[in-house]
C-alpha cells in the first residue's frame, strides 16, 4: 500500500484546454478518496495522470515516496477498473483474472492461488470457466474487480465503475466495493459524477469544478459546511434551495430579507454579521431542513408562505415542490403525509439550518460560504 500525492499538478491539453489546474491533494495510505463533479470537471484527467495514461503538464505526482511523473503505467504498482469492464472476450474468467500475473511471469502455482483467493472474495468461483459473454453486467464488473485485486497493487483506481449497471446492482456493487476496501485496506481513488456514490463510499470526497478542487473533506463535513454554492448545490439530493436577498438589522437582530420572507438568523451569525448589513446575500436551505405546516399563517422570522405545486411520494418520505410569492421555486423533503396540491402552506425553518453565501460575482463565481470548513464564521 502507498500514499498518493499531487503537488501543484496541471494538465493542459493541445489548444490550451485546461483539464486540471493547481491540483494539490494528499491521499493517505489506505484511504478511500472519491473525486466527484459534473461532466468535464477534470476527474478522469486526474485519475489518468495518476495511472500514467496521461502525461502531466506541470507539478509533481508521487506514489509513496517515489516521484512517478515519468514512470510507465506498468511500473506504478496500480490497478485500474473501468466502467466498460475491459475484459478479454475470448478468455475465460480465470484467464482474464490471471492475465496480468502471467504477463509478469508470476509462477503458475501462485497465479492459481491468487485467482482462487480473489474469486472467493468476490463469490466468482462458479464462474471461473465462463467467457464474459456468458456473464451478466454485474458479474462482468465483479470479474473486472477480481482482475484488479489479484495483482495486490499499492493503489486501486476506479473510473465510474458502476455506471453501466442498473440501479439495484449499482447499490449492491457499491456495497461490495466498500466491503472489499474494508477487508483489503488498499489506497483507493474513485471517480464518479454520482454524489450519492461519493457520499457513501469516500473517507474523503474531493469536489471538482472547471478543473479545480472546490472542497476536499469527509462527506458529512462537506454536507454540513459546504465551502461555496457550487459544492452546496452539487451534494445533497434534491439540491439545496437558494434564495436571493439582503442582510438587514432590526431590534439588535440580523435578518435575511427577500420579497418572499424575513428570516431571523441564529445568534452567532447575527453577532458576526451585524457590521455587514444592507448588502446582497444568498441563503441556502436544504430540502430536508423545512417543516411543512398546512396553515396560511406565517410566523415572522421563522417561516415562508408557499403554495404546493407537486407532491412526489418516495415511500416513508416525499418531495414537495412549492412556489413562493415571487415565483421562486423550492423543494422540501419531508416525512410522508397527506398534502394537497394547490394549497397555501407555511414552511418552518430552524435558523441554524440557514447557510449563507456570497452572491456570484466576477471575482467569486462560485459564491463562497460565510462559514469556514470547520463551521466557524469567516
Ligand atoms: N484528450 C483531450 N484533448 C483535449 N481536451 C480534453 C481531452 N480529454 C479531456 N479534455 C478536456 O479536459 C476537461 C476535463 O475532462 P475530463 O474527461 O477529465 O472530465 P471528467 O470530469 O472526467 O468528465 P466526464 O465525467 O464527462 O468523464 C474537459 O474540458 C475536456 O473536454
Amino acid at each position: 500500500m502507498a500514499s498518493v500525492t499531487l503537488e501543484n499538478v496541471a494538465k493542459i491539453y493541445p489548444g490550451d484546454v485546461y483539464g486540471v489546474r493547481d491540483f494539490d491533494l494528499e491521499i493517505s495510505d489506505g484511504e478511500f478518496l472519491v473525486l466527484v463533479g459534473p461532466s468535464g470537471c477534470g476527474k478522469s484527467t486526474t485519475l489518468r495522470m495518476v495511472a500514467g495514461l496521461e502525461t502531466i503538464s506541470a507539478g509533481t505526482l508521487k506514489i509513496g515516496d517515489r516521484v512517478v511523473n515519468d514512470v510507465h503505467p506498468r511500473d506504478r504498482d496500480i490497478a485500474m477498473v473501468f466502467q466498460n469492464y475491459a475484459l478479454y472476450p475470448h478468455m475465460t474468467v480465470f484467464d482474464n483474472m490471471a492475465f496480468a500475473l502471467k504477463m509478469r511471469k508470476t509462477p503458475k502455482s501462485e497465479i492459481k492461488e491468487r485467482v482462487a483467493w480473489a474469486a472467493s472474495l468476490l463469490g466468482l468461483e462458479p464462474l471461473l470457466a465462463r467467457k464474459p459473454k456468458a456473464l451478466s453486467g454485474g458479474q462482468r464488473q465483479r470479474v473486472a474487480l477480481g482482475r484488479a485485486i489479484v495483482r495486490k497493487p499499492a493503489v486501486f483506481l476506479f473510473d465510474e465503475p458502476l455506471s453501466n449497471l442498473d440501479a439495484k446492482l449499482r447499490v449492491e456493487t457499491r456495497a461490495e466495493i466498500k466491503r472489499l476496501h474494508r477487508q483489503l485496506g488498499t489506497t483507493t481513488i474513485y471517480v464518479t459524477h454520482d454524489q450519492e456514490e461519493a457520499m457513501t463510499l469516500g473517507d474523503r470526497v474531493c469536489v471538482m469544478c472547471d478543473g479545480l478542487q472546490r472542497q476536499c473533506a469527509p462527506p458529512l463535513e462537506i454536507y454540513r459546511n459546504p465551502a461555496d454554492r457550487f459544492v452546496a448545490g452539487f451534494l445533497g439530493m434534491p439540491s439545496m434551495n437558494f434564495l436571493q436577498g439582503e442582510l438587514q438589522q432590526l431590534d439588535g437582530q440580523v435578518w435575511f430579507a427577500s420579497s418572499d420572507a424575513r428570516l431571523r438568523l441564529d445568534g452567532a451569525s447575527s453577532e458576526w454579521l451585524a457590521g455587514e448589513v444592507n448588502r446582497p446575500i444568498v441563503a441556502g436551505i436544504r430540502p430536508e431542513s423545512f417543516q411543512i405546516h398546512e396553515s396560511d399563517s406565517v410566523a415572522d422570522g421563522k417561516s415562508i408562505a408557499a403554495t404546493v405545486q407537486v407532491v412526489e411520494p418516495l415511500g416513508s418520505q416525499m418531495d414537495v415542490y412549492l412556489v413562493l410569492k415571487s415565483g421562486a421555486r423550492i423543494v422540501c423533503r419531508v416525512s410522508a403525509a397527506s398534502m394537497t396540491e394547490g394549497k397555501l402552506v407555511s414552511l418552518l425553518i430552524d435558523p441554524a439550518e440557514i447557510h449563507l453565501f456570497e452572491p456570484s460575482s466576477a471575482e467569486d463565481p462560485y459564491g463562497r460560504s460565510l462559514r469556514s470548513a470547520e463551521g466557524e464564521l469567516v
